[in-house]
């Protein structure tokens, strides 16, 4: 009987389950929405008993459709959306608030406190993120200070606190409270030099360290699943990294230098920086790439908080499309926006603008701006927030990039791959297994039980689907890019009281 890697990939929006074979070949896949709640502006929230529930039914389908029984699955690797926080009551098992969605700004406040007492460069050195609601410790710090009887539980220990990770893997085994470097490292509790939890964060953030998770390379084995939450089977949970960084493992991006782009609900690029953390003068992350082999690789990372999320606003909120797909369709049928420009500063802007209270707006409409201005101006959105991280990324790394591999949801669309392409004048690289997220964790995970032998291994099965060359005359792009970075500053400029 043929045996597979499962991989859990817990997204923003969804929940997948995907059997990989041995040749890193997608043989199945089975995937779930679930809700999201938006309690007050710019607040984004999950049930994350609704997340658990999802992961159980995706495997049960994936499984059940395909007729593969659990003793065919080899190892388990989990991904998942990073900086969400979940905190619950261990003796319970249950949450005592919805898990904060790392879009989240509902930590503003909590952020501008940290910062009037001129403590971002103490976190900055240590942690290598910045004082924003993004990561997860401010929302920790929330749910402790803003639900009924929190702080007292979590100063007793009774309460446990998880990224989306920490939470599956602790319901799959029942008692296990682990992470992985990837993971702790967008927290702003984790050292990021000294491979530990920092005292000193904890007390600025008044958190207990009683809550946090004790801390693993992404690839061993952290426990196995209960019986009766698989189908009678103790699996081997054995690879763990958050999305952005499992990405980077499954694009094979082993060497320093290296870097991808992922478009999903937020855009993120990745550059592997090696064994050395390297520090961003330019607004970018330094973080914990993986940890394998006894050794840790960091990575410099640029953070857009929308991506292909602007597709699902066209769809969802402003009903303009039926499907995300159907945007490419629309885009095409326009030669330019003609001067139209969508900053899709939903919930702030990430790199490298790092303005939390920056709201979306739309510039250049004239009466003959129609509907598939608009759409074009909101995918090419996507591909100037992209040039905005590289060109920062470029700068801080003293690296030219010289090809983007890309990947996540958004990048089966070719007119956003070729606009891509042309508005930063290098070629993109799309490979063939787009769901490089979920094979990171898979390889991460088939590495730790020898279903895969070795990196170099996985190395050659990467393989290119489409390259997308520049084609757009350097003038143009630049007056177009120009466009965006007078958008973005007016954008900046308005903010409500
Ligand atoms: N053909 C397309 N063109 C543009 N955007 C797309 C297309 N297909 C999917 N998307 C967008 O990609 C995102 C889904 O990507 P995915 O990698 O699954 O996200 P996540 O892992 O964050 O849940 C959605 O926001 C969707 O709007
Ligand atoms: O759900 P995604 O794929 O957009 O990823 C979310 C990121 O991990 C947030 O940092």
């Amino acid at each position: 009987m043929e045996k597979y890697i499962l991989s859990i990939d817990q997204g923003t929006t969804s929940s997948r389950a995907i059997l990989f074979d041995k040749n890193g070949n997608i043989k199945h896949v089975s995937q779930r929405e679930f809700k999201q709640y938006f309690p007050q502006g710019g607040w984004v929230e999950h049930d994350a008993n609704e997340i658990w529930t999802s992961v159980l039914a995706v495997i049960a389908s994936v499984l059940n459709e395909n007729n593969v029984s659990p003793s065919q699955i080899e190892g388990i690797g989990i991904t998942n959306q990073r900086e969400t926080a979940v905190v619950w009551d261990k003796n319970t098992g249950r949450p005592i608030y919805h898990a904060i969605v790392w879009q989240s700004r509902q930590t503003q406040d909590i952020c501008a406190d940290l910062k009037s007492k001129d403590l971002e460069p103490i976190f900055r050195e240590k942690t290598g993120l910045l004082l924003d609601p993004y990561f997860s410790g401010t929302k920790v710090k929330w749910i402790l200070d803003n639900v009924d009887g929190a702080r007292e539980k979590a100063e007793k220990g009774d309460l446990l606190f998880g990224t989306i990770d920490t939470w599956l893997i602790w319901k799959f085994t029942g008692d296990v409270h682990v992470t992985d470097y990837s993971n702790a490292s967008r927290t702003l509790m984790y050292n990021i030099h000294d491979l530990k939890w920092d005292d000193e964060l904890l007390e600025y953030l008044e958190v207990p360290s009683s809550m946090l998770p004790e801390v693993k390379p992404s690839s061993e084995v952290y426990g196995y699943t209960q019986k009766h939450h698989f189908f009678g089977e103790e699996i081997a949970i054995a690879g763990v990294a958050g999305d952005q960084q499992a990405a980077l493992f499954g694009q094979a991006c082993f060497e320093k230098g290296d870097v991808k782009n992922t478009y999903g609900t937020g855009g993120f690029m990745l550059m592997n920086t090696g064994e050395k953390a390297v520090k961003s003068e330019s607004g970018l992350l330094t973080t914990l790439a993986y940890g394998i082999d006894g050794k840790v690789n960091y990575a410099l990372e640029g953070s857009i908080f929308v991506s292909g999320s602007a597709i699902q606003w066209l769809r969802d909120g402003l009903r303009m499309i039926k499907t995300a797909p159907d945007s490419e369709d629309y885009a095409n049928r326009v030669k330019t926006t003609e001067g139209v420009y969508v900053v899709p500063a939903f919930v702030g802007l990430g790199t490298p603008y790092w303005d939390s209270e920056a709201r979306g707006a739309i510039f250049g409409l004239t009466r003959g701006t129609e509907k598939e201005h608009f759409i074009r101006a909101t995918l090419e959105s996507l591909c100037y927030q992209t040039r905005d991280v590289l060109e920062a990324m470029e700068k801080d790394s003293g690296i030219e990039v010289e090809t983007l591999r890309v990947d996540g949801g958004a990048v089966k669309n070719n007119f956003l791959m070729q606009f891509q392409a042309d508005i930063v004048n290098t070629p993109v690289e799309r490979p063939e297994v787009n769901e490089t997220t979920a094979l990171g964790a898979a390889y991460l995970a088939g590495l730790a039980v020898g279903f895969w032998k070795s990196k170099d291994e996985i190395q050659q099965r990467w393989k290119l689907e489409t390259e997308f060359k520049p084609e757009l005359e350097e003038e143009e792009r630049e007056k177009l890019y120009k466009g965006w970075k007078t958008a973005v500053k007016a954008t900046q400029a308005f903010k409500l009281d």
